[in-house]
């Protein structure tokens, strides 16, 4: 089973409208220049709501392969929710990933593994692609007990999903230790929990749904340590953040096969 390649970028609350039409600009030129193959190597940018529209029309006008992708998504289908935003709204503006459980979410706005199993079904119930983030805390980490920590979250998040929608959804490995700290996990560690993950997929839903799957690492990736982390055999990829706001580096990340591991 071949997976392609993605490598996904996640703006988080840090550029306003017309830093990322800049950006997706520069991106785009920079990998055109270097005759990049978009169906070698996914990519996709994550703006925050207030510039999803502007990245759409620009990736919708210039024709660009780049994918649109979304931070978040309520829990609910539609109504009086103020501040949320929802899968229907997400998918009529050409969304085609939506992050969910995503660490920061969890840890300042309280969310469980039961609401993003919830945000998992909507993602999916409007035809988005969740990239469902798992990722242990520094305490479990020294524990060594990140495989069954982040192996629960996976089997709750995916509870009750069809082995169709698992394939193809995209879970993304994220050591919380490691986000915006430049502490990378090791290659060997990023390894080690994509293998359990696609394993725990192959346990609750069959070993071919999990071959589907993709799996995703994200840590403080920069262009130096991209290539090693993609030589993993379970590691599909990556979810950027700090590298994904500056064009040169994210374009660098993308092209990891023209790197040394
Ligand atoms: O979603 C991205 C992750 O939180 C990684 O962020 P980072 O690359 O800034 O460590």
């Amino acid at each position: 089973m071949t997976r392609t390649p993605l490598i996904a970028g996640n703006w988080k609350m840090v550029l306003d409208h017309q830093q990322g039409t800049l950006l997706v600009q520069k991106l785009d030129w920079t990998l055109k220049d270097a005759k990049h193959d978009y169906s070698a190597v996914e990519v996709a940018v994550l703006p925050s709501y207030t510039s999803l529209r502007t990245v759409q029309t620009l990736i919708e006008g210039d024709k660009l392969s780049l994918k649109l992708g979304a931070q978040d998504l309520s829990a609910h289908e539609s109504g009086a929710y103020t501040g949320e935003v929802s899968g229907a709204q997400l998918a009529k503006l050409g969304v085609r990933y939506v992050a969910v459980g995503h660490s920061e979410r969890r840890q300042y706005h309280g969310e469980t593994d039961e609401l993003v199993n919830t945000k998992t079904k909507q993602a999916l119930a409007h035809g988005l692609v969740p990239i469902v983030c798992v990722g242990e805390p520094l305490d479990v980490r020294k524990a060594a007990q990140h495989v069954e920590f982040t192996v629960g979250q996976v089997t709750q998040a995916l509870s009750g999903l069809a082995k169709e929608q698992v394939a193809g959804l995209v879970l993304a490995y994220e050591p919380v230790w490691a986000i915006g700290t430049g502490e990378v996990a090791t290659p060997e560690d990023a390894q080690e929990v994509c293998a359990a993950l696609r394993a725990a997929v192959a346990e609750q839903f069959d070993a071919e749904t999990a071959a589907a799957t993709r799996v995703l690492y994200g840590g403080s990736v920069k262009p130096a340590s991209i290539a090693a982390i993609m030589k993993q055999p379970d590691v599909d990829g990556a979810l950027v953040g700090g590298a994904s706001t500056d064009a040169a580096d994210f374009a660098a990340i993308v092209r990891f096969r023209d790197h040394p591991a």
